[in-house]
């Protein structure tokens, strides 16, 4: 607990210097030194108190300032890479995760970490609190430092002390793979989707084109019963073939990615997302995967399979919730007799509708990822707020949707839209197809209009984090059923 007093003279002194404090900010980093936010027009700085000779990098005084009253010495700092490193030593970086549940929130915009930390720490629930595609990275023109610095301000910002994890998503090669490394990431999801063998160019005598240890699994469990919901299920030999064809490619990208991350990394967590394949993922598929995987020594945290039904991108899940719960039971029960793991659910944002059966069948051993959804608040503050940039926000999404739409799977065409938005509507920004070309348009709306945007989100920073606190809420409320 920080005293009052130093709280009060910090506040008065930052202010003389057109500095506004971060209240919760304040913390205790060691014996005499303290550490804060404070922001001066959008540029926000870590501050240092100190009665000792602690200093960070790039000071923003020249000479360090004397707070009389309180006896300490203050300067502030740019959150660099490098004065990160310092902070690491204080425990202030991300961890793995030791915990049932966990819940990603992405922050394309780096802006709203505060925000998710009001509505994560409600709830018993992990959170990953960056969590980062390069795909994102790519539109948004950053790198996977600068994602992880911008949350770990947030992390300050709001005064968290509890743990959070750092999810390098959608890695789908090794160059990227090695920036996140070198950026301290403590998640690695592999998506090996485009590595999939497509069932379409697989010949019969492919057949016999698998390796031994496939063979060796397909021999071993071939005809094998396995218990899913009290029902029997007998294991297909023909599948599993199948299986090996389709997914052996890709087993040989994660062996080579485990042994990278386990000479570099000291502790990590591992996801396998086969989520984004062109089929659904059979009780065969799973199985060859985990066994494949266990065989070779490659100790995963979570398995995102793909799911019947659509999950597309900022609505609620489409299909038909009856069969979704049938082969969740299966999944859920074949990674709890293959080792322990998590299941994960990528398109996580605004999937309403599967939540509670996803927590329940799961028994809430489960990682769920949003990241658009948070974007999408932003996008409703620019429209409660300056209808202008909105509009135009809306024009330029429009006549490049063809482009945004090459990097996501949505089914959302040219002519679902009115060339002019009716900004009378309250509830335009309700409308799902409104909602899918806003999330999937982040890039280029970011490349045209970056500064008008983020200048409308600093102006009304405190109604900006209060739509995302909600929204994150909202998902949270339904999959904790409360
Ligand atoms: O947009 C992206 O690249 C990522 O945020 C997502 O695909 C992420 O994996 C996700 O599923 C968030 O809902």
């Amino acid at each position: 607990m920080v005293e009052k007093g130093i709280l009060e003279k910090l506040t008065d002194f930052l202010l003389n210097h057109s500095f506004v404090l971060y209240p919760n900010s304040l913390r205790k980093l060691k014996e005499d030194t303290y550490i804060f936010v404070a922001k001066k027009d959008a540029d926000k700085k870590i501050g240092i108190l100190t009665k000792e000779n602690f200093k960070l990098s790039s000071p923003y005084f020249v000479e360090d300032k004397n707070v009389k009253e309180i006896d300490f010495y203050l300067n502030l700092y740019p959150l660099s890479f490098e004065n990160y490193l310092i902070l690491k030593n204080f425990g202030i970086s991300p961890t793995p995760c030791r915990q049932k549940s966990s819940f990603g929130t992405g922050d394309r915009l780096g802006l709203v970490t505060p925000a998710h930390i009001v509505a994560l720490k409600e709830y018993p629930v992990f959170p990953v609190l960056v969590q980062q595609s390069p795909r994102e990275l790519e539109k948004t023109r950053r790198d996977f430092k600068d994602a992880l610095l911008k949350v770990i301000l947030g992390v300050l910002e709001a005064g968290y002390t509890g743990e959070f994890g750092a999810d390098a998503d959608h890695i789908k090669d090794e160059k990227y793979l090695l920036r996140a490394i070198e950026a301290g990431y403590t998640m690695y999801t592999l998506d090996v989707s485009e590595l999939l063998t497509k069932i379409s160019d697989i010949s019969s005598n492919q057949v016999m084109q698998i390796s031994p240890q496939s063979k060796e699994i397909i021999e071993a469990f071939k005809g094998k019963k396995i218990s899913i919901s009290e029902e029997e299920y007998t294991i297909r030999e023909d599948e599993l073939y199948k299986s090996a064809l389709i997914y052996e490619k890709a087993m040989n990208f994660v062996e080579k990615v485990y042994s990278i991350l386990k000479e570099k990394v000291k502790d990590f967590d591992l996801e396998i997302s086969i989520d984004e394949g062109e089929k659904d993922t059979t009780v065969e598929d799973h199985i060859f995967v985990a066994e494949y995987l266990h065989k070779k020594g490659i100790d995963f945290w979570s398995l995102a399979p793909k799911f019947p039904g659509e999950f597309q991108k900022a609505i609620d899940y489409k299909g038909d919730i009856n069969k979704f719960a049938v082969e969740l039971k299966k999944h859920y029960a074949i990674s709890q007799q293959f080792g322990g793991y998590k299941l994960s659910l990528h398109s996580g944002s605004d999937k309403f509708s599967i939540y509670e059966i996803f927590s329940e069948v799961t028994q809430h051993s489960f990682h769920i990822k949003t990241s658009g959804t948070s974007w999408l608040q932003a996008v409703n503050l620019i429209f409660e707020k300056d209808k202008k940039l909105f509009y135009e926000l809306y024009k330029i999404a429009l006549n490049n949707l063809e482009e945004s739409k090459k990097a996501y799977k949505v089914l959302i065409d040219k002519d679902d839209f009115a060339e002019e938005p009716n900004l009378e509507n309250a509830q335009i920004l309700s409308q799902p197809e409104i909602k899918q070309l806003f999330h999937i348009s982040y890039g280029v709306l970011l490349d045209e209009k970056k500064e008008e945007i983020y200048d409308v989100l600093d102006k009304y920073e405190e109604e900006h984090y209060q739509f995302v606190s909600a929204n994150i809420k909202n998902h949270l409320e339904k999959i904790f059923n409360k």
